[in-house]
């Protein structure tokens, strides 16, 4: 029998249907729109209700030469002849259904934490449920969702074997990308597919509900795939080109940040020749996505309101396809901003996460650098190889910043080692490096061509590991030429002739004092 191909798996709820919709005209319409295997689910019929309806299902499915599985019932599986059958974590066992069905039948199971997938694989389902990923209104949760990181390292569990996996719960047309994106294995393995039920069921056209997810499911794994060589002068190159940029785009770079910095942060973007729009109620923000060209998120002055906004923002964000930078400050120091950037990345995808060694180690979920407030005490044993795996693990570009900064694309680790110590005497110097960041970023977005798969990605497909490598030298080298002055006498004069330093900043000065090498492992 052919292999089932489980990239949008149907489930069905006929609770959900629309108002004057049948079950059958929904799922031909969901099929017509590219559904690659359907399970019937139906938690309230009786047998007699639930057979029925999975013998019609099963005629439909088989006019489409489609995969037809069944919810928790081995005898109606078995009573209308479907491919499979769906099992929960308190339903029949695996081995003893493979005893109860004929050879080849598919047995997938609903896992909801990392044990439950280890046991998965040691039963040798054929495929797991892993969910749910995020809040839904088609079922009542027992447990958290899941989120994107947590599908993650349930795909990490999965690697080497042959068991699919698909991700359920809250899935829609406007996360997938970010669920495709951010649930990869270390391995950058990706899911084989996503089950939905009220993204299609729901739906006022199934068709078009189907035909949109199958798009964007095939666009994101093909985008999941590409990969850009650099080597460390092919990347100064490009950054230099992204800081010639930035002046002749000027793009807009909406900056959520602290209370403390806010003011610093838009005249250090302006001093980059970028334009900064600083706004933080969560109205505003899907007008903000349509004009600004990147988002800035700083969790500095966190309340519970400018979280809502954050939340949203990062979603409008994501879905104009433009880069998000992450400042997690002061993330250890308290569980509220542990819970509060938790939910942020897992609401959507930042494309670069900056933080000195306590802040990244307490995001990493590692005790081997402490913080003391926002501040950082100490660094890891090998802050490339930590750089690098954070990168992996979250899927984007990482800034690790010190007296020595390490920026990693999760492939390649760049060290960079400008800087004077008065950038590090005066307050949020690592707030306004945020700044420079999006601003670059902003700029590469733009520069990048928005190529053919759009609705595969988070971003036009910029060259961000350039951009932040870019933005970490624009600020180091004009601290260190701001330190030399003679107007400089202390961290009061310091900050204006920094400023002043980043506006006439030149390509050729960075080209002359950046100390860059790539790390080789
Ligand atoms: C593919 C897939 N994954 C998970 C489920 C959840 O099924 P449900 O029957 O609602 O719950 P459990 O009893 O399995 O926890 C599903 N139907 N399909
Ligand atoms: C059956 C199931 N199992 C976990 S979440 C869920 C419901 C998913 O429904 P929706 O796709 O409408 O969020």
């Amino acid at each position: 029998m052919d292999p089932i191909d489980f990239s949008l798996y149907l489930v069905t709820d006929r609770a959900l249907l629309p108002v004057g919709k049948t079950h059958l005209e929904t799922l031909e319409q969901a099929i017509i729109g590219g559904v690659t295997v359907v399970q019937i689910r139906e938690k309230t019929a009786d047998t007699a209700e639930f057979l029925r309806v999975a013998q019609e299902s099963k005629a439909l499915c088989d006019r489409y030469n489609l995969p037809l599985i069944i919810n928790d019932r081995i005898d109606i599986s078995l009573a209308v002849g479907a491919r499979g059958v769906h099992l929960g974590q308190t339903d029949m066992p695996i081995d003893i259904a493979r005893q109860l069905m004929p050879t080849g039948t598919i047995i997938g199971i609903s896992c909801n934490t990392l044990d439950e997938v280890r046991r998965a694989k040691e039963a040798k389902a054929d495929y797991v449920g892993l969910g749910a990923v995020w809040s839904t209104q088609t079922k009542k949760l027992t447990s958290p969702p899941i989120g994107v990181r947590g599908l993650g390292a349930m795909l990490d569990v999965l690697s080497g074997s042959n068991i699919k996996a698909v991700a359920i719960g809250g899935i829609k047309s406007t996360n997938l990308a970010h669920l495709m994106h951010g649930s990869m294995s270390q391995l950058e393995e990706c899911l084989d597919g996503v089950a939905v039920v009220s993204d299609i069921v729901a739906a006022p056209d199934p068709m078009k509900a189907a035909q949109r997810l199958k798009s964007i499911f095939r666009a994101s794994r093909i985008v999941a795939a590409k990969r850009i060589p650099t080597s460390r002068d092919d990347i100064l190159t490009k950054a230099l080109t992204i800081m010639t940029a930035v002046r002749s785009l000027n793009p807009l770079v909406h900056q959520m940040t602290n209370v403390v910095v806010a003011n610093q942060s838009a005249n250090i973007t302006l001093a980059l020749g970028a334009s900064p729009i600083m706004a933080t109620a969560p109205e505003e923000m899907s007008d903000l996505s349509k004009i600004s060209h990147a988002l800035l998120v700083n969790i500095g002055t966190l309340v519970s309101g400018s979280l809502q906004g954050m939340l949203k923002a990062g979603h409008f964000v994501n879905t104009a396809r433009n880069p998000i930078i992450l400042d997690p400050v002061g993330v250890g120091a308290s569980e509220f901003r542990k819970n509060s950037v938790n939910e942020l990345l897992n609401s959507w995808q930042a494309t670069v996460i900056k933080g000195n060694a306590g802040e990244l180690a307490a995001l990493a979920g590692s005790t081997e650098a402490e913080s003391k407030g926002v501040d950082s005490l100490g660094n890891f044993k090998d802050p490339a190889l930590f750089t690098r795996q954070l990168s992996r693990k979250e899927r984007c570009v990482v800034v690790l910043t010190g007296e020595t900064d390490y920026i990693s694309d999760g492939e390649r680790v760049f060290m960079l080692k400008n800087g004077h110590p008065l950038l590090g005497s005066i307050t949020g110097s690592g707030c306004v490096l945020g700044s420079c960041i999006a601003s670059y970023c902003a700029a590469a977005n733009l520069l990048a061509s928005d190529g053919d798969q759009h609705e595969g990605r988070l971003n036009r497909g910029g060259d961000f590991l350039s951009a932040a490598v870019g933005a970490v030298l624009a600020l180091t080298v004009a601290s260190e030429l701001a330190a030399k002055r003679g107007d400089v006498h202390g961290i009061g004069s310091f900050l204006p002739a920094l400023i002043d330093e980043l506006s006439t900043l030149r390509p050729e000065a960075i080209r002359r004092l950046a100390k860059i090498e790539e790390v080789g492992f």
